[in-house]
């Protein structure tokens, strides 16, 4: 994987995020932030009640007490008065603590009688109150640049008073598919759609074009995908057979070429270039091989132009569910199910398999020279189920 990780690092080296844009925080979905977002009020605003019960002064309640109950706070009220020394406030959860307060004791351990509560153990302070900006200080950094706004993340957004944020554009990327077996139908084209609603998944644009096996007809439109999109993904015709004109497409169109083959099963014919100052990543037709290269490469280079701060998959070592018979050579991506009980089971592996990736949710990646591996072996695993925007 060295070797892959290492040609990766050079393609995200080639690229710079797309501009960026104000919008609001409701708009943000799906996107990534292009500067931090800063807190404008503090989470919580108030110092409040963690607790329903009553609020005192610490110092009052050194033990077994009785105090005066001499006002009640609820949630979304300003508190009338302080509380004075010797006196407790019947206060509801997420209620404004009374100034001079410092600790609240839960209603279960109390008894109030007569406007009067009554208290069996000391009060600590601090005790079940939230200080206002212990989770974020106003004007603190809620999130970093870098990280996608997701429902979580419009939640933070939300409490800390952030209505407009700066994110980066969505990347416009053209799917381009190729061959004549693909544009007439005769070979179902089922990466076109399955790259695209990746590219939708990272909150990109896909813009689905093809182009039939004459080089006039591939050279064109991949000019006009430059024209009209941020990046160019191309499917099939990237081998070395007579019909596999996205190289010699690429070289009228003066393209520099910086990558074309890769030491990885499947996948090995993927080529990555630059063209009119956009990258165009060559995939390759054969599905499994498709969907692993752009697993490997574009979907990371995607994600930079996105503005991305992690551009990789969580990689997490699991043990296999069966064995793995070993091969020589190129470094290997296995499409793979995570069990319930954790274990992960290889799914199919020809590179023309369409089934294999489509029971998956994740990939096994094997480094080149990977022997035969037991049952229970640990294998590194990508998690493919993080796309949710
Ligand atoms: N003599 C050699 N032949 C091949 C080599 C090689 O090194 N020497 N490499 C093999 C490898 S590895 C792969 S992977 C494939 C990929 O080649 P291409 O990227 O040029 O893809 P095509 O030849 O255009 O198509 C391969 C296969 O995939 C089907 N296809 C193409 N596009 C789609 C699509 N959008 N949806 C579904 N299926 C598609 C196409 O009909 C072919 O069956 O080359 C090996 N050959
Ligand atoms: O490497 Mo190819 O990618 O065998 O399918």
């Amino acid at each position: 994987m060295d070797r892959l990780l290492r040609i990766r690092a050079e393609i995200l080296a080639t690229i710079q995020p797309l501009p960026a844009e104000q919008v609001t925080a409701g708009a943000a979905r799906g996107r990534w932030l292009a500067a931090a977002a800063l807190a404008r009020v503090a989470s919580p605003p108030h110092t409040c009640a963690a607790m329903d019960g009553y609020a005192v002064r610490a110092a009052d309640v050194t033990g077994a007490a009785i105090l005066p109950v001499r006002q009640t706070v609820y949630a979304g009220d300003v508190p009338a008065e302080p509380l004075a020394a010797g006196e407790a406030a019947r206060i509801f959860t997420g209620a404004t603590l009374p100034a001079g307060a410092d600790a609240v004791v839960r209603e279960e351990v109390t008894r109030e009688e007569h406007g009067r509560v009554q208290f069996r153990d000391a009060a600590r302070p601090g005790e079940n109150v939230r200080r206002a900006g212990e989770d974020v200080e106003a004007g603190g950094v809620a999130l970093p640049a870098g990280v996608r706004v997701g429902a979580r993340q419009a939640a933070l957004l939300a409490a800390v008073g952030v209505t407009a944020v700066s994110v980066r554009a969505r990347p416009r990327v053209a799917v381009i598919s190729t061959g004549d077996e693909v544009v007439s139908g005769r070979t179902p084209d089922s990466n076109g759609p399955a790259i695209a609603a990746l590219v939708s998944a990272l909150g990109g644009e896909p813009l689905r074009r093809s182009a039939g096996d004459r080089l006039e007809a591939v050279e064109a439109a991949i000019a006009a995908a430059l024209r009209e999109s941020d990046a160019v993904l191309t499917i099939g015709g990237v081998s070395i057979g007579v019909r596999d004109l996205v190289p010699a497409a690429l070289e009228r169109l003066g393209a520099d070429v910086r990558v074309h083959g890769v030491p990885m099963k499947p996948g090995k014919p993927f080529l990555f270039a630059r063209a009119a100052e956009r990258p165009v990543l060559g995939l390759p037709g054969s599905p499994s091989a498709c969907l692993v290269a752009f697993e490997v490469f574009a979907r990371p280079a995607l994600l930079a132009l996105a503005g991305a701060a992690r551009t990789g998959r969580r990689a997490v070592p699991l043990r296999l569910a069966e064995a793995t018979a070993g091969k020589p050579g190129r470094a290997r991506l296995l499409w793979a199910a995570v069990e319930p009980d954790g274990r992960v089971r290889p799914v199919g592996r020809d590179a023309a398999q369409v089934r294999g990736p489509a029971l998956a949710d994740a990939l096994v990646c094997l480094p080149s020279g990977a022997g035969d591996l037991p049952e229970g072996a640990e294998v590194t695993t990508w998690l493919l189920d993080d796309d949710a925007g």
